[in-house]
């Protein structure tokens, strides 16, 4: 595509006998943070090491239109990255492992700053790493990942081990630079937080591309449901069944709302048949519901 900076085709990868990816094709367009999203084991960080030339391959990876591989690693230099634990110094402090991994010009003070700042490590920038604690150690990973300004950054899992407050800044952080048009490919398990930052989503099932998709689409296409709260849920789900409703979980009591269910109607269905309601809310459905649903479609196939 013509505006990608990354681009996979055919990316296939075996430990062993074992295949893990079979035949990954996707795009990270310039400017986008794409959510990579998928089960334990799916193939996630493969899939990062490979564009990162940590594992050896077969497909074709480009970015910024030039091939990546094992003689062909020039462009790797525009790639920030955090896969896995980060590797850092320990008898270093994060100050001086930043001055070695950041590129030797004038800006490079001001570089550590920015980051350090935007990541909330600026008061512990000169104590030793082996002081830190995890959360501290996996922000100076990110830090590590930002502090050249490369236009295409690949983070695994990076809110793993964050507190909230960490979280927001790491959100706001990406926001900022994604508007200055630097691409991200994010994997992460926290589905809400990967929800407010990405714009696209792959979702990987045992190796494969199993969706590929925006996330504008995958709200749009999320259910709506109705959650009820009564005490006497056994008899209101029979009622709401007679009745012609998708009923879809009886703890609470959650019906699917079709185009044509009027909620008034729902809830006089209930209090003609004394059905006493307690509570009643909408529920939109998320990247964690579509997320699952995908898997559940995967497993239907193959059963
Ligand atoms: N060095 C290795 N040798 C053999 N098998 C490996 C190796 N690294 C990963 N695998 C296997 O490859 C598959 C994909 O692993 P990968 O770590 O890419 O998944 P993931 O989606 O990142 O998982 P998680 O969400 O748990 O981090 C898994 O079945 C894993 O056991």
């Amino acid at each position: 595509m013509e505006n990608s900076v990354l681009s996979v085709r055919h990316l296939t990868k075996a430990y062993g006998h074992r295949q893990v990816l079979h035949n990954v094709n996707f795009d990270c367009q310039r400017g986008h943070v794409v959510g990579l999203v998928g089960a334990n084991g799916a193939g996630k960080t493969t899939i990062m090491k490979a564009v990162l030339n940590l594992v050896k391959f077969q497909g074709v990876v480009t970015i910024n239109g030039q091939r990546v591989g094992f003689n062909h690693h020039r462009e790797l230099t525009h790639v920030g990255s955090l896969v896995e634990a980060p590797g850092l110094y320990p008898y270093l402090t994060g100050r001086a492992n930043l001055e070695l991994f950041a590129d030797a010009t004038a800006t490079q003070a001001q570089r550590i700053q920015e980051v350090s700042r935007a990541l909330e490590i600026e008061t512990v920038l000169d104590c030793d790493v082996k002081t830190y604690s995890v959360g501290l150690k996996q922000k100076l990973g990110i830090a590590l990942a930002l502090v050249n300004q490369p236009s295409l950054v690949i983070l695994d899992e990076p809110m793993k081990g964050l507190d909230p407050q960490a979280t927001k800044a790491l959100r706001e952080l990406i926001v900022k630079r994604q508007a200055a048009g630097t691409t991200f490919l994010i994997s992460s398990h926290i589905l809400d937080e990967l929800q407010r930052i990405a714009e696209d989503l792959v979702v990987i099932n045992q190796g494969r591309v199993i969706c590929n998709t925006s996330m504008r689409e995958v709200l749009a296409q999320n259910q709506h449901f109705l959650v009820i709260k009564t005490l006497q849920e056994d008899q209101a789900v029979s009622i709401l069944r007679i009745a012609g409703y998708r009923v879809v979980a009886r703890h609470p009591l959650r019906v699917k709302l079709r185009g044509k269910d009027v909620v008034a109607q729902i809830l006089r269905t209930l209090t003609d048949h004394n059905i006493m309601i307690d509570d009643v809310r909408h529920e939109d459905g998320d990247l964690e519901q579509f997320f699952l649903h995908m898997l559940d479609q995967q497993e239907a196939q193959h059963a």
